[in-house]
């Protein structure tokens, strides 16, 4: 069972302690460039996943290419200096934010 933090923690462990052979040290080492091709892949096939019926996983298609992704961003937050944590925050911010719209009266079909 991995988590989002264990995630990211293993990818940040990778970087500090490059291990050859790893696929994550490979991505480090291509370095932002190729990190951002793998981000931009990883997404179009989040999509692709979504739209297309012919999927070799069924539906888990979405699933697996979610998954791809993720650990791409997290590669890509490592590379940039961004923590896990300062992504947790903003989520945080913006739970603040939302509750203002709960207040809100319900939308009424006409
Ligand atoms: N979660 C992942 C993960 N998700 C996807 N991938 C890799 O991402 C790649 C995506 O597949 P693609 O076909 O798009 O890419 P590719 O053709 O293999 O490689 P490219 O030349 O296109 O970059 C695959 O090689 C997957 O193995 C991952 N590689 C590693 N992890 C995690 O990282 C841990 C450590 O992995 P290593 O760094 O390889 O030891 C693993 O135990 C996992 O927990």
């Amino acid at each position: 069972m991995q988590n989002l933090d264990e995630l990211y923690e293993m990818v940040l462990d990778r970087k500090n302690n490059p291990k050859k052979g790893s696929y994550t040290d490979y991505l480090f080492t291509k370095g932002l460039d190729k990190i951002l091709k793998k981000v931009g892949e990883e997404a179009t096939e989040v999509i692709v996943a979504s739209k297309n019926p012919d999927k070799p996983r069924g539906d888990d298609e979405l699933v697996y290419e979610s998954a791809d992704l993720l650990y791409h961003l997290c590669v890509l937050w490592a590379q940039q200096g961004v923590s896990f944590d300062q992504i947790k925050k903003e989520l945080a911010k913006r739970e603040g934010l939302m509750s203002q719209f709960k207040d809100r009266p319900e939308i009424k079909d006409l």
